[in-house]
């Protein structure tokens, strides 16, 4: 909890603060930044466990709202020092709407961005992510790759859309005058494949292997590497981010980030046995059972159905063009930017990314019994 030694003064907003990384982020401020006084969490949809940190030293207001509603994201943003914009629609399986997605992450961000300026909070920091580079559809590889690695970023599905389009009118309002006077710093982090305590793809993947007895089966080749990042230590830069922009804005204002740790480069479903492996499950195949023309053709007609079910129901598998595009493109980033520009170094080994990770997943499974 915070070091009473230092002086409470900080206001600072969360959005999706009860999100999957938005709940990480509020922890993490409340044990690693000791200036913090009030702690504004905006969700759309607020969770039962925000209760238990009310009776801490910092108060914790929790505000319902949408982030598409200007009036209530001006409300939320008015007073605060910082805004962490971790709120959005994580959707690349065709659950809401193209419409739904822009209004969410391209809408909702444009809110809070001319919310800072008229209300006067001067720094912002925007969970983008690395979907805003790629994988692109055409499967080109992305290896070890940093900020300033070129890559044919084309966007044609809206999650990855809306994030470039958010993240550049993050970047582009660096400098701008909020009321009072002062420039606007603003910065976007751009997390890989996130995991950790709370990961709901994790979960449905457990469920999935225990209905096929115990087995998954490999659907993707071993040699398609991902970088993926743990849930804390995306947090932890958020949180450090958050307060070295104070300090070296010059330097970090108007800059993107990747967010990164030591996690190991695998392939997606390699990654997932690290945590699925402890929890009983199995890998079947070193090779994908079914040649890729085959899930590409699965794929399509998983699209086919949820076009011709959605007027009676949502059918949304995990598999579709897109995800098997993402899952079967090598997607891995090597940067030592944030070290450099503020000091980043992850706070959880990949050792302990993992002891929590799959202790996390035991306490589900037991809990499921
Ligand atoms: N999960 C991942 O692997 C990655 C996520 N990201 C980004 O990180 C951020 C957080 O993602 P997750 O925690 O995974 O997603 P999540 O779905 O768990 O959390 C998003 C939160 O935003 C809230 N939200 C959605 N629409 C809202 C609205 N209209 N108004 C207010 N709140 C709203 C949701 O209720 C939820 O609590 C997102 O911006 C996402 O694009 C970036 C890279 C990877
Ligand atoms: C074909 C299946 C066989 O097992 C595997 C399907 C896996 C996919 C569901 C995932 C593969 C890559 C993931 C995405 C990637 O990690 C990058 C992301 C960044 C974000 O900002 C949001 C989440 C995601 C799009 C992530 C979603 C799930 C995958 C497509």
């Amino acid at each position: 909890m915070a070091d009473s030694a230092q002086a409470q003064e900080l206001v600072y907003l969360v959005t999706g603060g009860c999100g999957f990384l938005g709940e990480h982020v509020v922890r993490m401020l409340l044990q690693q930044e000791p200036r913090l006084r009030e702690l504004r969490i905006f969700d759309l949809h607020l969770g039962p466990w925000l209760e238990e940190l009310k009776t801490g030293p910092v108060q914790v207001t929790a505000i319902q709202g949408d982030v598409t509603q200007a009036h209530e994201v001006a409300a939320a943003v008015a007073g605060a020092h910082v805004v962490i914009h971790t709120a959005g629609l994580v959707d690349v399986f065709g659950r809401a709407s193209p419409e739904t997605i822009h209004a969410v992450n391209v809408q909702g961000t444009k809110n809070v961005i001319e919310a800072c300026v008229q209300t006067g909070t001067q720094f912002l920091v925007y969970t983008s992510s690395m979907e805003v580079v790629g994988p692109n559809i055409k499967g080109h590889p992305f290896y070890r790759g940093n900020e300033d690695t070129p890559y044919e970023a084309a966007h044609r599905h809206p999650y990855p859309r809306s994030k470039a389009l958010a993240e550049q009118l993050v970047l582009e309002a660096n400098g701008r005058k909020v009321r009072g006077g002062q420039p606007l710093v603003t910065c976007a982090l751009r997390p890989t494949g996130i995991y950790g305590e709370g990961h709901q793809i994790m979960r449905d993947l457990y469920h999935q292997g225990l209905r096929l007895g115990g087995r998954l089966f490999r659907a993707i080749p071993a040699s398609v590497e991902h970088g993926r990042v743990y849930v804390g230590n995306v947090a932890w830069m958020h949180v450090l981010v958050a307060r070295e922009l104070q300090e070296r804005a010059a330097l970090m204002g108007g800059q993107v980030y990747f967010c990164y740790d030591k996690s190991p480069y695998k392939s997606y479903e390699d990654f997932n046995m690290e945590f699925l492996g402890p929890c009983g499950l199995r890998l079947v195949g070193t090779r994908p059972l079914l040649p890729y023309w085959l899930l590409m053709i699965l794929a399509v007609l998983n699209a086919l159905l949820q076009w011709l079910l959605r007027p009676l129901l949502l059918y949304a598998p995990l598999l579709n063009p897109y995800t098997l595009a993402m899952a079967n493109t090598t997607f891995t980033v090597s940067t030592d930017k944030a070290q450099r520009h503020f000091g980043y170094e992850p706070l959880f080994s990949w050792e302990e990314s993992r002891t929590r990770t799959v202790r996390w997943m035991q306490t589900m499974d037991s809990s499921a019994q």
